[in-house]
């Protein structure tokens, strides 16, 4: 089976003051987190769509389901965790406890506040991660990456050519994320700001899937600006919820 868990636990901190965490703003003419969940929704490859949110906000997250998408069977509402991976555990344990688990089976992981994810990037995720067992959507680094530890001297100047900026979606084989996760020191699992690096931690191979440029992560108020201007934007056909793709992409960084 495969699995989309949309990961709506955080509160949003870097959005500054706001009345409500930055997954339930309105992006065009809906919430940003029914944008999100219904690329993964209307996905005929996805059996089901579990969305993770704070316990505070579980009542709000069903009505808005409710309303946007109503009577749909197969998306359920389940609390999030402390941390983005605890949250990401919860969706495991949810699975594990109302489905019967095989080696096989995976689990696509997306941030709710990346609204322009597309159908090509999920399908890749969905194959790559059959293929490898795990996978990361990225795209190349445009700026020159520094790396500093002490916040004063840089450390090193990495070759660009191997730099990537992680997005999501993330995907993995369920069992093994599981048992990835477990080996986990606490100090490495707080560490973490990103699920890829769980296998990566643990030795297992992570294959990468282009991502795109627009496929951003409203994290500060300048970025639900340039969200707003992704939906304006009237080259955009983003009305195309079942693909979820554009008809012309203003933001494509070329082929690989
Ligand atoms: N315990 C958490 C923390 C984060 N997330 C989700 O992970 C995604 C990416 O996290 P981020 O952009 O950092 O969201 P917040 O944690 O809400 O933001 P901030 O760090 O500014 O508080 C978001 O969709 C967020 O809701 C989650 O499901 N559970
Ligand atoms: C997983 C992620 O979206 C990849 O870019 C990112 O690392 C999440 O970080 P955040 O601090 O939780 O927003």
């Amino acid at each position: 089976m495969i699995f989309a868990a949309i990961l709506a636990g955080g509160v949003g901190n870097r959005m500054g003051e706001v009345d409500k965490p930055k997954q339930f703003l309105t992006l065009g003419d809906k919430p940003i987190l029914i944008q999100t969940v219904e690329k993964f929704y209307l996905n005929s490859r996805i059996d089901e769509v579990i969305v993770l949110c704070h316990k505070y906000w579980l009542n709000h997250t069903k009505d808005l389901i409710e309303d946007y998408i109503p009577n749909a069977e197969n998306i359920v509402v389940v609390e999030g965790g402390e941390l983005r991976n605890d949250t990401i555990m919860n969706a495991v344990k949810y699975i594990e406890d109302n489905h019967e688990l095989s080696e096989d089976d995976i689990i696509i992981t997306h941030d709710s506040v990346r609204p322009f994810v597309t159908h090509r990037i999920i399908m890749e995720n969905i194959e790559k991660t059959q293929e490898v067992g795990a996978c990361d959507t990225v795209i190349p680094a445009t700026d020159t990456i520094v790396v500093c530890h002490d916040g004063n001297i840089i450390s090193d100047i990495p070759n660009r050519n191997y730099m990537y900026q992680g997005q999501t979606p993330q995907s993995f084989k369920i069992l093994k994320l599981k048992e990835c996760f477990n080996k986990l020191s606490d100090e490495d699992k707080r560490s973490l700001s990103d699920a890829a690096k769980i296998f990566v931690l643990n030795g297992e191979e992570v294959a990468i899937v282009k991502g795109e440029v627009f496929n951003i992560k409203i994290t500060y108020p300048y970025d639900l600006k340039v969200a707003n201007t992704i939906i304006d934007d009237a080259k955009l056909n983003i009305s195309d919820a079942e693909t979820g793709e554009y008809k012309v992409n203003l933001y494509d960084f070329g082929e690989e």
